[in-house]
């Protein structure tokens, strides 16, 4: 029986494996920000069906995107000292089967949005898993030091798809939302992409440090955080959201710029990496202000 058990573990992997083939702690932020979208779409809360749906489904499409990454990526991945030890990349987990799992989620994932929620929702995610899975992995990821601007849009929809979920339609404020996402991740991403250059240098791939060095990387960087100081002063703006939000966003970007000035101009060993994890902390207290703001709202100064 026991021997029977550790055959099976070795020709199946281990759950904790698949596991790590769903990038659970980049799709648990996915889905805060989903929920986000669910929450700020309607004034009370949306209907908890949907919403449990709907988590399900993006969750569940976003983990097998990330699944698939892990195939198209095996090879760079065995090379480079951050992920030479993920399961498909040391063979404890095969392609076929990597891809019969990722198989397995996308489609009741889609099953859960198409049937459960609403058929725009369903192909909007669909599309995302797409942008990040194939658009992104395959071909921007090793074609422009770009890629991760243009891939990103992938990663910033699911505040869109949450409001979609609810709605049933677009609207211009889960649009905020999505560029608010589009424009933090080149921060979050060059940072760490600074502090593992070499490795990405080792594996040919284009990201902007190896590109166009360091030097200028960090200046990229500073301007993306003021851009993303300004794109998060629009939900304000347009009256989306109130004066919490409003505190929140300006303190949360005061010290991001403060890190991406501090590594512009008085760098020391860990500043990129601490950036890198500041840059998950920004986002995530950013959205629990948005939703904090949504349920106690004070109105913007000078009315609605
Ligand atoms: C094209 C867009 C993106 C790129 C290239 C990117 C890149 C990365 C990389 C390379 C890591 C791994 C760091 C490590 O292994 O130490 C990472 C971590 C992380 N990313 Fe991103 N990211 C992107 C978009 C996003 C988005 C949209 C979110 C969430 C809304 C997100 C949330 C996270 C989180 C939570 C982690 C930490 C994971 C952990 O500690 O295991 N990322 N990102
Ligand atoms: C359906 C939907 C919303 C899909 C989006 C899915 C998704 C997981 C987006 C996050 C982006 C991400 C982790 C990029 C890192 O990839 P990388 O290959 O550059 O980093 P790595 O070297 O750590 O794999």
């Amino acid at each position: 029986m026991a021997i029977a058990k550790q055959l099976n573990r070795h020709a199946l992997g281990s759950w904790r494996d698949y596991l790590e083939l769903t990038k659970p702690k980049v799709v648990a932020l996915l889905v805060l920000t989903a929920w986000v979208g669910m929450m700020l779409a309607v004034p009370g809360l949306p209907d908890l069906t949907v919403m449990l749906l709907a988590t399900l489904g993006i969750g569940l499409l976003s983990a097998a995107a990330a699944a698939l990454n892990h195939v198209v990526d095996q090879k760079i991945d065995a090379k480079m000292a951050r992920t030479h030890s993920r399961p498909v990349a040391k063979g404890r987990i095969s392609s076929s089967q990597a891809i019969a799992f990722a198989l397995l989620l996308a489609s009741s994932g889609f099953a859960m949005l198409y049937l459960g929620v609403n058929a725009l929702t369903a192909w909007l995610t669909l599309l995302s898993l797409f942008g990040y899975a194939v658009v992104y992995t395959m071909f921007l990821k090793r074609a422009t030091p770009q890629n991760i601007v243009i891939g990103g849009l992938a990663g910033a929809m699911p505040p869109l798809l949450g409001w979609t979920a609810v709605t049933g339609e677009l609207h211009g404020y889960a649009l905020l939302l999505v560029m608010i996402i589009f424009t933090w991740t080149p921060p979050h991403f060059w940072a760490l992409a600074i502090h593992r250059r070499d490795d990405y240098a080792k594996v040919n791939m284009p990201m902007l440090p190896v590109t166009h060095g360091i030097a200028f990387t960090k200046s990229a960087i500073l301007l993306y955080t003021i851009m993303l100081f300004i794109v998060c002063l629009l939900p304000y703006v347009v009256g989306m959201t109130g004066l919490i939000y409003l505190l929140g966003a300006c303190l949360l970007n005061l010290r991001f710029m403060q890190h991406a000035w501090r590594l512009k101009f008085a760098d020391t060993p860990g500043q990129a990496m601490a950036m890198f994890r500041f840059s998950i902390v920004h986002l995530m207290v950013l959205f629990l202000v948005l939703l904090l703001d949504h349920y106690l709202k004070i109105a913007p100064i000078y009315g609605q």
